[in-house]
């Protein structure tokens, strides 16, 4: 990855205050699933809305691309409620990816790009020349430039999910606003989605906001994130920032799944676990954790916790246990510490 860009102001793209978002049917009284929400998206920058099941994460995308109804309050683009702008103007502002899987199977991954140049082609939505080396750019920058004659029914889920982000950079607007646009990907397809966004946000200096549940993924790569939940407010912020003042494990952590601030990532907590030391650090020292972790072993950084493991650069593959500080064993393999640690 790039170094990153910073913009040279802060400019607000998309800014909404005292927010209403939910549910009405009919006449019968509206579902309020949160109410005053207040965000702003800049710049250039990569937006994650995190947050469990059910927080309204959906609810919240569609409201602001305007896909449902506002409760209350008001979304501002470029600092002009969106209420102002003809469903072409705001087309021109935003592009909106669904996840949902849409009967686009039948066309090729050329045409489907080219729907995205909708906005700026005329009555009939023929495409000039100008519009044909958009939407060639648009699939180059997204890396599938081998699949542009192929039928969308043909690709993989990740290779839509591309031919999609390409569709709404053919659209060229500076906001655009995915809904889960990992689900259904590989680990590796996930990562490579999200640097795409994440450089595209600094490159091409869009506001992109997604929701999705790769919470660690969104750590390490989001500008900022939006945490939201049901009955809590939203809390925006950058990543680290949430991480530090414990915001963003209030959002996640529950009964036996704890936060683990100094991996940044998410392990099952077993209250009865033996507590043990791992002194060492590095890439064995955090495989010995998280075999130990897997094995009913609660990491301690108190190195006179009840277990000890040494683990040492100079004897790779070699572990020194300890208990109450006295040497027990010498292990040389993971399997091996395991098997002579369920013996003791
Ligand atoms: N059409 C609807 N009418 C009434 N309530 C709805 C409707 N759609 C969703 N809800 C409710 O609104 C709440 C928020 O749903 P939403 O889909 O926005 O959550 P989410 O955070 O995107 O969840 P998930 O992570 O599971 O996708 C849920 O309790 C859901 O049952």
């Amino acid at each position: 990855m790039s170094a990153r860009k910073q913009p040279q102001t802060e400019q607000v793209t998309l800014k909404a205050t005292g927010l209403g978002i939910g549910y009405s049917a009919g006449r019968s009284q509206a579902t309020l699933l949160h109410e005053n929400l207040n965000l702003e998206l800049k710049t250039g920058e990569l937006t994650c809305l995190l947050g469990p099941n059910g927080a309204g994460k959906s609810t919240l995308i569609r409201t602001l691309v305007g896909f449902q109804p506002r409760l209350a309050g008001d979304v501002y683009i470029g600092g002009k409620p969106i209420k102002g702008y003809s469903q072409g103007e705001y087309a021109k502002l935003v592009s909106v990816v669904l996840t949902e899987r849409s009967s686009i199977g039948g066309m090729t991954v050329r045409e489907l790009v080219g729907m995205g140049r909708y906005p700026h082609t005329g009555y009939f939505g023929i495409l000039r020349t100008k519009d044909h080396r958009v939407v060639e750019r648009a699939i180059a920058q997204v890396g599938i430039a081998d699949l542009a004659g192929k039928y969308v029914s043909e690709l993989s889920d990740g290779e839509r999910q591309k031919a999609m982000i390409a569709k709404a950079l053919a659209q060229e607007t500076p906001i655009i606003i995915l809904d889960e646009p990992t689900a259904f990907l590989d680990l590796p397809s996930k990562i490579e989605v999200m640097v795409l966004l994440l450089n595209l946000a600094e490159q091409t200096q869009k506001s992109i906001l997604l929701s999705t549940h790769d919470l660690e993924l969104a750590l390490q790569l989001a500008d900022r994130l939006w945490l939201l939940a049901k009955d809590r407010e939203l809390v925006s912020g950058v990543p680290e920032d949430l991480v530090l003042s414990g915001e963003f494990n209030s959002f996640f952590e529950r009964e036996g799944i704890l936060f683990d601030k100094e991996t940044g990532s998410f392990r099952v907590h077993n209250p009865i676990a033996k507590s043990v030391h791992i002194s060492g650090v590095g890439v064995e020292a955090q495989w010995v954790a998280n075999a130990l972790v897997r094995n009913g072993f609660a990491p301690s950084a108190d190195p006179d916790a009840e277990y000890r493991v040494e683990v040492s650069e100079e004897y790779p593959g070699e572990y020194l246990v300890y208990r109450n500080s006295v040497k027990m064993f010498t292990a040389n393999s993971i399997e091996n510490l395991l098997k002579l640690l369920k013996a003791s």
